[in-house]
């Protein structure tokens, strides 16, 4: 099942055409990666899908993508939409309160308020983001004193709080250590059990490991989009060749 359909998508900063000509299915329930140089228009087409750009001033988004078949500029709300489309970004960047607070923000804001329902939903997301048995006991201490890669994972369970049906990743590993990586990756390839999954990486080993589906974006094109296995084997591209061999450039 399509989660996302992307048609005729382009999207500009101010003047500079961005993301040119989109056009893209995004499989429910799968992982896909979403790779290329720096520069290339993967976080700017990350952010198109729950509207983040929104917020930049003078940018302008043509034609449609569709979220189970609305269209998210014109037949969505705002709030609905940023709760089906969860986000995680590159940086750990858990707010300045306790572990607990993180997670419950999220869900208050949505009018949830009985302290038993809290509890529940700060333990489920903790234990789906595979840190609650590293801070079960210390729900009260500052998230800030957590490590790198205990922020990261605290950070997804504080996206999977909400329950979103779709979590964008924009290169959440690039900040951690291999094995705060490892543990991400694993975390990761569990979700996709329940959730739409779309990561930035910079990393083609990560493409390669845990999507299924994989995006070579260059210059604000897509350039090849397909099933991982046969993209990172036997691209069809050349220019997707030679960057995933590494002779871009
Ligand atoms: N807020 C902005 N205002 C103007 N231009 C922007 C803005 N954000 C990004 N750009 C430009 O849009 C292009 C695409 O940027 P984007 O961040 O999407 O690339 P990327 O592929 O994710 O790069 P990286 O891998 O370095 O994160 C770049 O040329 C960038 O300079």
């Amino acid at each position: 099942m399509d989660k996302f359909i992307v048609e005729s998508m382009n999207f500009y900063y101010g003047d500079f055409h961005a993301l040119k000509n989109i056009n893209m299915k995004l499989a429910g329930n799968r992982i896909t990666a979403f790779i290329g140089p720096s520069g290339c228009g993967k976080s700017t087409f990350l952010k198109t899908l729950n509207r983040m750009n929104d917020l930049v001033e003078g940018s302008r988004v043509e034609g449609t993508i569709l979220l189970d078949g609305d269209d998210i500029y014109r037949e969505m709300d705002l709030i609905d939409l940023r709760t089906k489309v969860g986000m995680v970004f590159q940086k750990p960047n858990p707010f300045p309160m306790s572990i607990y607070d993180n997670i419950a923000y999220g869900p208050r804001v949505h009018g949830i308020k009985k302290k038993a329902e809290l509890d529940a939903l700060v333990e489920t997301s903790l234990r789906q983001a595979a840190i609650w048995e590293e801070v079960k006991d210390d729900l009260k201490k500052s998230a800030l004193s957590l490590s790198g890669g205990q922020q990261q994972r605290l950070c997804i369970a504080r996206a999977l709080a909400t329950k979103p049906e779709v979590l964008l990743m924009d290169e959440p590993t690039s900040a951690l250590d291999p094995i705060s990586t490892l543990k991400i990756e694993d975390l990761i390839l569990e979700l996709k059990q329940e959730y739409t999954i779309l990561i930035v990486t910079h990393n083609m080993q990560q493409a390669a490991r845990v999507s299924d589906y994989t995006a070579f974006f260059l210059l604000g094109d897509v350039v090849e989009y397909g099933d991982t296995e046969t993209l990172f084997s036997t691209p069809a591209n050349k220019k997707t060749e030679d960057y995933i061999t590494g002779r871009f450039g």
